[in-house]
């Protein structure tokens, strides 16, 4: 598809919005006409009508007028027509772009509606616990009028309890709550022990931030490893015993140790094995390969130190300790071996999932936001989601000011406080925001010292701050917060605060993504209100010290000699945040390649884990395993040895060793593809070699895997049967 195509698709499609719109206001006065029963008995008419076939689209402007009066009649709260296209555009399965204070909350209410009545479970997604309880008992009092049940799904509720919520037709939820109940749920051993049934249809409130800020760390669940203790043990005895040059060979020059001839015969006879390098002595050769590189490369005291019973990391350039790091793969176990330290257990990571890959498993799934225009094309390209800015309810007022540029930072606060001092005194509300906490507590130092009275948020207790947020459009007040704090509730102006101006926004700093200044920006002129923002630049900012480059600085130098002019410099701040915007870019499409690699593979072992879960009877299958495997002998053998058993507990008992068998090999797959991804070199090995590389190599493992959890399985069932015997 050209862009061009596109373009005219999209415009085809806000322009069905708009029709739809259009049917929806038409409807107004009739249902404003219905007795509340009347309206009440829509929900169980239209489910009907969907359950027979009737399309969506087609039941739409009645599901919407109908919660759209509802809203009325609960909340006092009637949704504009600007509402109703972002509405309609959410059940398109794309993203509404709506400004702050245009009220997402309420616009969710009606997509969420029709796309329950399938009776799937509609799920509203918000960033923290505190939003979606608000939202969950806020908005809940429509759905229940309208007959629909709704839940709210929080982290410290018990497996029981979650079902519950999941269960409503209606569930609000927060996204990482969401994916962590996705995972456990493919781990579990008994299908009774599932939280979720399915995922329909979804509305993520403040998608930006789900999608693509929250993108670059995948969700991990992660369990104590294998005790291996003794494995280390063994290796590093053996390692001790053998002789330089005789045994092993050490090259300084590519970092690495190996055995020779006599080395391997060594090993062989040290762990009883016939040949040290086969498929069955992998891992006991990754043993044995780092127990030499403890000993006869990793230096104490250069590398690393013996603390108080532990292994200490140290940076070799600076000589300063890295307290709290590890050495990887099972050297750091093997430097505490030769060391004599305890040995502390690996953890192995059980599932993982990006956030990519966990919502791309929604049949529908939608998204708003005040800020997503800027990432239209990662929006639609990563998840297929069109993003359609809708206009404000009443003209936008506010002014956003050309950026202030400033030599050092130094002369930058001191010019933020002054003007904050100044907007103070007149009693104009400011919201001042930074990027880090540690800018926040010090412009806060630096508003004491003039007296200023004011509050600091930096996103650590969602609802505490929702609160004074709130409170923040106030005459006199000065709030200082982060980017993050408070996200999601809306600032009102208090009384005579709009005759002075409206809220102020002071950006200190910008960020490394415009699209997160502008969310600041939106904080202020909500609802046609009053109100300017402004962003304060320094050369020494962190954006230009970690982006800029070489020829950036030399820019910079250019402008601290007085060559360039401010217009020039705000310029150049847009570029080096394009830049750095695009790095970030780079790094979540990593992570996403990565993920896609296991994606295929958590596929296939989920809906494995899931067929063996939904099995009344395994003993055919386990049968047919065996007979596969071993033959027909096999086959009576196991019959033989099984058959005064409980059939229900056999039955059992084969379930949970399938799927163990799938899970040990699964695991250590998952923790490998961890490796790589956290590997210290992870941009070399995506430049060196091509992603596809790792996904053959993925494949041809996860192939080995199949067949082993095919033996695994005969061979566990075969040591339970033969234990059985003998108990007996
Ligand atoms: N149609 C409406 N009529 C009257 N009030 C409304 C309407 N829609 C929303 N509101 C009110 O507007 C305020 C802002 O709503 P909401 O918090 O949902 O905004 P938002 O778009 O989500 O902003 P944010 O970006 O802060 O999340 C709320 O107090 C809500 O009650």
């Amino acid at each position: 598809m050209s862009f061009g195509d596109l373009f005219s698709s999209e415009k085809r499609h806000y322009h069905e919005a708009e029709k739809q719109v259009k049917k929806i206001l038409d409807l107004e006065a009739e249902y404003a006409d219905k007795s509340d029963e009347q309206l009440q008995a829509k929900t169980p008419e239209l489910k009907a009508r969907i359950a027979s076939g009737e399309r969506l689209e087609k039941v739409l402007p009645e599901a919407f007028a109908t919660a759209r009066e509802a809203s009325r009649r609960v909340l006092g709260e009637f949704p504009y027509p600007v509402q109703l296209l972002g509405g309609v555009l959410l059940d398109g399965g794309d993203i509404a772009e709506m400004k702050t204070g245009e009220g997402k909350t309420l616009t969710a209410v009606m997509p969420i509606y029709l796309n329950a009545l399938e009776g799937k479970g509609a799920h509203v997604v918000t960033v923290n616990e505190y939003l979606a309880s608000r939202d969950a008992s806020w908005m809940g009092e429509v759905y229940r009028f309208l007959g629909l049940s709704v839940g709210c799904n929080l982290h410290e509720l018990s497996p029981a309890q979650k079902r519950e919520q999941y269960l409503c037709d209606i569930t609000y939820t927060t996204n990482s709550e969401l994916g962590f109940d996705y995972l456990r749920d493919n781990m579990v051993y008994d299908p009774k022990d599932r939280v979720l049934r399915g995922l329909h249809y979804a509305v993520l409130d403040e998608v930006d931030s789900i999608l693509i800020d929250e993108a670059r760390t995948p969700l991990i669940i992660s369990g104590p490893g294998p005790v291996l203790d003794q494995n280390y043990i063994n290796a590093d005895r053996f390692a001790k015993s053998l002789k330089r040059d005789a045994d092993y060979t050490v090259s300084r020059e590519d970092n690495s140790v190996t055995l020779t001839e006599a080395g391997i015969r060594k090993a062989e006879k040290a762990f009883g094995v016939a040949h040290l390098y086969t498929d069955q002595t992998a891992e006991l050769v990754h043993y044995i390969q780092n127990a030499l590189r403890a000993n006869y490369l990793m230096s104490r005291d250069v590398e690393y130190v013996v603390g108080d019973n532990e292994i200490i990391l140290v940076d070799t350039f600076t000589g300063r300790k890295m307290e709290g790091r590890e050495f990887s793969d099972g050297l750091h176990q093997a430097i505490q071996a030769k060391e004599n330290v305890n040995i502390k257990q690996e953890t192995v990571t059980l599932a993982s999932i990006t956030y990519q890959n966990f919502f791309r498993l929604y049949d529908k799934l939608s998204g708003m936001t005040g800020t997503a225009k800027t990432e239209e094309a990662e929006f639609l390209d990563t998840y297929n989601m069109r993003v359609y800015a809708i206009p404000t309810n009443k003209p936008v007022r506010r002014i956003d000011e050309p950026d202030q540029i400033f030599r050092t930072r130094h002369e930058k606060y001191e010019a933020v406080v002054k003007d904050i001092k100044a907007l103070h005194e007149k009693g104009q509300p400011v919201l001042v925001g930074t990027v880090s906490v540690g800018i926040n507590e010090q412009l806060s130092a630096m508003l004491k010292k003039e007296g200023i009275p004011h509050q600091v948020l930096n996103a650590k207790n969602d609802a505490d701050e929702a609160g004074i947020i709130a409170k923040a459009g106030q005459k006199y007040a000065v709030t200082v917060a982060t980017n993050m704090a408070g996200r999601g509730t809306d600032i009102r102006l208090g009384e005579g605060a709009a005759e002075l101006g409206g809220l102020a926004v002071l950006g200190t700093e910008r960020h490394e993504a415009a699209r997160i200044d502008n969310q600041l920006r939106g904080r202020s002129g909500r609802q046609g209100d009053p109100g300017f923002s402004r962003f304060y630049v320094a050369m020494d900012d962190d954006l230009f010290e970690k982006y800029a480059g070489e020829e950036g600085q030399a820019v910079i130098a250019h402008y601290l000699a007085g060559k360039e002019s401010d217009a020039q410099m705000r310029a150049f701040a847009d570029r080096i945040q394009k830049r750095a915007e695009g790095l970030h870019f780079d790094a979540r499409r990593r992570t996403l390649e990565f993920d896609n690699v296991l994606s295929e593979q958590r596929e296939v072992v989920y809906e494995q884990r899931s067929r063996i879960l939904d099995m009344d009877d395994p003993s055919e299958h386990v049968m047919e395993l065996i007979r596969l495997k071993r033959g027909e002998e096999s086959e009576q053998k196991f019959r033989s040895l099984t058959e005064d058993t409980d059939p229900e507990i056999l039955k059992h008992v084969e379930k949970v060793v399938m799927l163990q068998s799938i899970d040990r090999c699964w695991i250590p797959h998952v923790d490998f593809m961890e490796h790589l991804k956290q590997g210290v070199s992870l941009r070399s090995y995506a430049q060196v070699k091509p992603i596809d590389a790792y996904k053959e190599e993925g494949y041809k493992r996860f192939n080995i895997m199949m067949n082993e959890t095919t033996e695994l399985i005969v061979s566990a069932l075969m040591q339970w049967a033969e234990s059985q015997n003998q108990t007996e």
